[in-house]
């Protein structure tokens, strides 16, 4: 596991509790010291003891040695640049996973055409985990399912064993750009979601931003090839309102401090250096929908919100004066 944040230290845990052998590498190495020390990554899961048969380290060559697969816990944003300095360690078979879900600002590439890229690997050597995932939750052993995404079958019903626990249920899916797009765009509309609820808006509100933004991303996808269906599942509808309606989520907690009233850089200095990937990913996906004619109207002013000056008031009002047209 590469990448010691909230998802990589939770995800590394319900690897190990699924009996695998669990080598986590950090980025800091008094975090991966702590680890081994106390059973505890206190920054990013306070009180949750993790389990035996998994071991921290700071360097990266330990923690891919022999590895049978490589899962990556890093931002969407940074990701290319990690990647590329670990390329040279990477086992030749090893499944390369990507636990991010964003768009790439440069390229507007997903997750894991960056991978397959850098490491210069096949797409099917590549897998996705994405679903109704807020780390804390699984983290407590909460009952939750997921997704593991890969174009090829075999390594995905391989994936999907090594991380089955009593408190943990992966579905697999072959649809790798439906489950990656989902898994992005819900960010974007939890940021819309969240200045809702900081405007003071209840749950019909939030409820017109999950379905017509579950339109638009649905609309997205299907311009880049996705199986419609997808969106309907763990990943894409499953996903959108577990982070939309979570307080715990730091995209939604992002966009209720916009709806406040904060600045983007307010903002930014109370997520505490974690990351909130929608406050990129508006950007890129809203660039991927205009390169493929595809209108994205939430997306937009999310957009606009957060790196245009736009208010969340006159968003809002955009929003709902927009030309009537049928569902
Ligand atoms: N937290 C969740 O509940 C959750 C659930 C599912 C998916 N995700 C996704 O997983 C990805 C990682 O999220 P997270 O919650 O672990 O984030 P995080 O902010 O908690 O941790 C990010 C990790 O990446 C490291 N990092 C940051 N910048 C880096 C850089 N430039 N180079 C190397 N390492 C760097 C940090 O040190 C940290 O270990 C994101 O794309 C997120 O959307 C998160
Ligand atoms: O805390 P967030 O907003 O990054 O969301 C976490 C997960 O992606 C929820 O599945």
């Amino acid at each position: 596991m590469l990448g010691a944040g909230s998802w990589g230290t939770t995800f590394a845990k319900v690897l190990a509790d699924a009996g695998n052998d669990v080598v986590l590498w950090a980025r800091r190495a008094e975090v991966a010291a702590e680890i081994n020390k106390t059973r505890c990554n206190s920054g990013y899961l306070p009180g949750v003891v993790l389990p035996e048969g998994l071991r921290a380290t700071g360097d990266a060559v330990e923690a891919m040695h022999g590895a049978s697969a490589v899962v990556l816990a890093v931002p969407s944003q940074t990701l290319r640049e990690n990647l590329a300095g670990w390329q040279p360690l990477l086992p030749p078979d090893a499944t390369l996973v990507s636990l991010a879900k964003g768009v790439e600002l440069s390229t507007l590439k997903r997750m894991s055409e960056v991978i397959s890229e850098v490491a210069d690997v096949p797409l099917e050597q590549v897998a996705v985990v994405s679903g109704p995932n807020l780390a804390k939750e699984i983290a407590a052993e909460q009952p939750t399912a997921t997704v593991v995404a890969c174009l090829d079958h075999d390594r995905a019903v391989t994936l999907q064993h090594a991380c089955s626990t009593p408190y943990f249920r992966p579905y697999t899916n072959t649809d790798l750009v439906g489950i990656e797009l989902a898994g992005a765009c819900k960010n974007v509309i939890a940021l819309a979601c969240g200045m809702a609820v900081g405007l003071g808006f209840g749950h019909n509100t939030m409820s017109s931003l999950i379905t017509r933004g579950l339109a638009e991303t649905t609309r997205l996808g299907v311009a880049l090839g996705a199986d419609p269906m997808t969106f309907a599942g763990l990943a894409g509808l499953g996903d959108l309102v577990a982070t939309c309606m979570s307080p715990l989520s730091r995209n939604r907690t992002f966009g209720e401090r916009l709806g406040r009233g904060e600045t983007l850089a307010q903002a930014q200095e109370a997520a505490h250096g974690q990351v909130s990937e929608g406050v990129k990913s508006c950007s890129s996906i809203r660039q991927l929908a205009a390169r493929h004619g595809v209108e994205m109207p939430i997306t937009d002013v999310v957009h606009r919100v957060c790196h245009e000056e736009l208010a969340p008031i006159p968003a809002a009002a955009e929003l709902l004066g927009r030309e009537r047209k049928p569902e």
